[in-house]
C-alpha cells in the first residue's frame, strides 16, 4: 500500500448523558476521525482518542492535529507499506504522542485488512464470533440514581459493571451497590485518585468482592501500585500507567498489577496493543479493552482487537446507543445478553455513514 491522502476531520458529537469521573464531566465528545487513501482508492478509517483537555494522559484534540499536520502525515504520505507493523517504525523519530500515532495507524491496519480481503479481526488473529462486554458508568449525583443507573444497565444486558469512585465517593457507593447487587460482577476505576496515604481506605474495598480496582493511584507510577497491591486482595488493573509493552513488562515484574486495561489509543496503536497482549498472556495476566467513549470507527477497532484469546475479561465496548442518539456507522453496534456479534464483513466490517459524519463535522483538513 502507498498512502495518498490522509483527511482529518474534527467531530463534535452530544453524549446521550454526560459521563463523570473523578476529574471532571464530558457531555459532548470531540475528537478526530481519519481517512487514509491508498493509491487504489481504498479508504481506511481511524480515530483518535484524546479529548478536547489533558485530564487523562497529556494529548489533547489540538496537540494531536499538531502532531498529525506538522509530523506524522508527513512521514507517511507516499510511502509504500506492506504491514501495519511498519507504521510504529516510521514515525520512530517522534517521542510518544501515542493517540496522535495510533489514529493513523488504526486507519491502516483498516486498509491492509481490506487489501487482504479479511475482516480486521481476521487480519489481526481474533478468533471470536462475539465478545462479551461490560460496561463503564460514570459518577451519578446521588447513591440512589447510582444504583438506579446500574439496574438500567443490568436490564440492557451487561454481565460486568465498572463504576467510578473518587474521594468521598467511594466505599460508601460500593457498599451500597454490593448490598443491592450481591452477586454482580463489578469494578471499581479511580483515574489515580487515591495515594499510598489511601491504604486503609482501598483495604476496605476488599470486604465487596471487586473484580478489581482500576488505577488507584498516579497516572504514571508503578512503584507505588506494587507496594499497595502487597497490602490489598482486590487485583489492581493498571489503565493510565500503561502506555507501551516496556510499561507493562516493567509493571508486570514489579508485581504492581494483576490485569491490564488495554486502550489502543493509549499505547498507540493496534500492533502495539497486539504485543501487550502477547506478552500479557504469557505471563499469565489477563487482559481487557478498555473505552475513550468512542464512536463507532474506535469501537470497531476495540471490538476486533477484543477477539485475541487473551481478552479474557469483559471489556468496557459498550453499543452505540449507550452513547449516542445516532452512530456514525452502519449497522450500529448492538449488545445483546452482554454479547456483541464480531462483523466479518472485510476492514472494520462495519460501513461509514457519510451523511451521518458530515453532519457532526465542525471542521476537516486534506492532506496529499
Ligand atoms: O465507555 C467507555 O468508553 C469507557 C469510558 C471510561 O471508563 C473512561 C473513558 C475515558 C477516560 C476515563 O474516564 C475512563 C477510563 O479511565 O477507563
Ligand atoms: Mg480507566
Amino acid at each position: 500500500m502507498i498512502i495518498k491522502e490522509v483527511m482529518i476531520r474534527h467531530l463534535k458529537m452530544q453524549l446521550n448523558s454526560p459521563f463523570s469521573t473523578s476529574f471532571g464531566t464530558i457531555t459532548d465528545k470531540e475528537f478526530l476521525l481519519l481517512e487514509v487513501k491508498d493509491e487504489l482508492g481504498r479508504i481506511g478509517w481511524g480515530e483518535s482518542v484524546a479529548f478536547v483537555a489533558p485530564w487523562y494522559t497529556e494529548e489533547t484534540l489540538k496537540t494531536t492535529w499538531h502532531m498529525l499536520e506538522d509530523f506524522l502525515i508527513p512521514l507517511i504520505l507516499n510511502k509504500e507499506i506492506k504491514h501495519p507493523d511498519e507504521v510504529g517504525r516510521l514515525f520512530a523519530t517522534v517521542r510518544k504522542n501515542y493517540m496522535a500515532k495510533s489514529a493513523i495507524e488504526g486507519a491502516v491496519w483498516d486498509l491492509y485488512a481490506q487489501s487482504k480481503n479479511q475482516s480486521l479481526t481476521e487480519a489481526l488473529g481474533g478468533n471470536k464470533d462475539k465478545i462479551e462486554v461490560g460496561i463503564s458508568i460514570g459518577i451519578q449525583p446521588t447513591i440512589e440514581q447510582q444504583i438506579a443507573v446500574v439496574n438500567q444497565a443490568i436490564k440492557y444486558g451487561y454481565k460486568r459493571i465498572k463504576v467510578k469512585i473518587k474521594p468521598g465517593w467511594d466505599v460508601n457507593v460500593i457498599r451500597a451497590l454490593r448490598e443491592e447487587f450481591p452477586n454482580l460482577p463489578m469494578m471499581a476505576d479511580a483515574n489515580s485518585a487515591y495515594t499510598l496515604n489511601d491504604v486503609d481506605l482501598l483495604k476496605e474495598l476488599d470486604k465487596y468482592n471487586l473484580m478489581m480496582i482500576e488505577q488507584p493511584l498516579a497516572h504514571d507510577d508503578i512503584i507505588d501500585h506494587a507496594i499497595l497491591q502487597k497490602h490489598i486482595k482486590t487485583p489492581i488493573c493498571l489503565d493510565e500507567s500503561i502506555q507501551s509493552l516496556e510499561d507493562a513488562r516493567k509493571a508486570i515484574e514489579l508485581g504492581s498489577c494483576k490485569i491490564i486495561n488495554i486502550k489502543i489509543g493509549r499505547v498507540g496503536g493496534i500492533s502495539e496493543a497486539k504485543r501487550i497482549h502477547d506478552y500479557c498472556e504469557d505471563k499469565g495476566i489477563p487482559v481487557w479493552c478498555g473505552g475513550m467513549l468512542e464512536s463507532g470507527i474506535g469501537r470497531a477497532h476495540n471490538i476486533a482487537l477484543t477477539t485475541l484469546s487473551n481478552f479474557s475479561l469483559p471489556g468496557d465496548t459498550a453499543g452505540s446507543s449507550h452513547y449516542w442518539k445516532r452512530d456514525i456507522i452502519q449497522p450500529e453496534v448492538i449488545v445483546e445478553d452482554g454479547f456483541i456479534n464480531v462483523p466479518k464483513k472485510s476492514g472494520i466490517g462495519y460501513e461509514p455513514d457519510l451523511e451521518v459524519i458530515h453532519h457532526y463535522t465542525v471542521s476537516s483538513k486534506v492532506y496529499r
